[in-house]
């Protein structure tokens, strides 16, 4: 799996670069304000109007199929992309709300990581201390802390961080650095479940303590990894990444070849904000596949599209474009202000890895 941005002059000029620049995010500065640069949507594949076509004429696009399986919604695949299978709006709003809730409060808890615990260390109740207008803050360790021969030196070395309500006196002169709740909340890009994922070695380390991924969400893996499993088999869910979008973040182009075995489909699914989807082929030279992922929709990648380059290179957080009104209306309680405040401008993707 590679995170980043590929940068090298050579890379910059693959058509699969040449399609994230075109649907990245650009702004326009203008005397008064900055204003996001229009882009051509027209090219990008959009299975929710596909569905509705077919469910009124029975017709489909060219280079569309559906899959024909024992599933109770339509699946539809890419000719051009075997093993790709993309379920529109497979999730009801009930779920979706409840996968959101789950990945910005149960999800990021410890053991399981996040992007944050590089610099941090674990990180307790990151929604709730945000909701809370808390600061994360570290103490000054006592300066004459080494000569304590009773100390670990490991633990002499690492400042201790934790969220505290504000930065008042109570707290101390002791308090050496602080970063809002708030602002770590936008800045969280990944947690990952089950398995622990380790970016740095680009492999899984069972060796990481872990817990299993919840029963409920490896329920719903198994229910919607079936159109894309070897007959007769059942998926096990091991592992899972929840990638967190804001405005402007993307994830550039990559594949995900750490698992054992690429028969078994990576179960994915959309939450908030609509986003840009980019299908390559097999060389970043193969000119990549646009498509719309809504929140709801369900994305299943199975042996040949396992070896396909994808990213998300856009999301539309503007009214018109993000497409979460079903989601604005069902978060209408008071304590769900926080939950739609979040949505309103990110996207959430949890996607599910049978790793072995
Ligand atoms: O956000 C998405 O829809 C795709 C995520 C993805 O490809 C990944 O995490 O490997
Ligand atoms: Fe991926």
């Amino acid at each position: 799996m590679y995170r980043s941005d590929v940068t090298n002059e050579e890379s910059e000029r693959t058509a699969f670069r040449k399609a994230e620049k075109k649907y990245k995010i650009y702004y326009d500065n203008t005397k008064k304000k900055k204003i996001v640069r229009p882009v051509d949507l027209s090219e990008v594949v959009d299975f929710k109007s596909i569905l509705e076509q077919y469910n009124c004429n029975g017709e489909l696009l060219e280079g569309v199929s559906m899959r024909n399986c024992d599933f109770d919604r339509p699946v539809f695949c890419l000719e051009r992309r075997p093993g790709y299978y993309f379920i529109p709006g497979a999730l009801s709003v009930e779920e979706e709300c409840r996968w959101i809730r789950e990945s910005l409060t149960s999800f990021p808890q410890p053991p399981n990581r996040t992007n944050h615990n590089a610099i941090y260390g674990p990180m307790e109740d990151l929604f709730f201390s945000a909701k809370e207008g808390k600061a994360l803050v570290t103490e000054r360790l006592p300066d004459d802390v080494s000569s304590e021969v009773s100390v670990v030196e490991s633990d002499v070395r690492t400042p201790q961080w934790k969220f505290v309500k504000e930065l008042g006196d109570s707290h101390g002169k002791d308090a050496c650095e602080s970063v809002p709740a708030s602002v770590l909340l936008r800045k969280l890009r990944w947690s990952t479940l089950g398995l622990q994922f380790d970016w740095s070695k680009r492999s899984y380390n069972v060796s990481l303590p872990h817990k299993k991924i919840p029963d409920a969400l490896g329920q719903l893996a198994k229910r919607m990894a079936a159109p894309a499993m070897p007959r007769g088999e059942e998926f096990q869910p091991e592992a899972a990444i929840v990638n967190y979008f804001g405005l402007g973040d993307m994830l550039g182009g990559h594949l995900d070849d750490m698992e054992k075995d690429w028969s078994k489909p990576i179960v994915s699914m959309s939450l908030g904000c609509k986003a840009i989807f980019l299908l390559g082929g097999k060389s970043r030279e193969d000119t990549p596949i646009a498509m719309f992922l809504r929140s709801g929709d369900i994305v299943l990648m199975a042996g040949e599209a396992r070896e396909c380059f994808h990213g998300v290179p856009r999301i539309f957080t503007d009214t018109e474009n993000a497409e979460i009104s079903h989601l604005e209306s069902q978060f209408a309680g008071v304590d769900d202000l926080p939950y739609l405040d979040y949505i309103r401008n990110s996207r959430i993707n949890i996607n599910i890895r049978q790793v072995f």
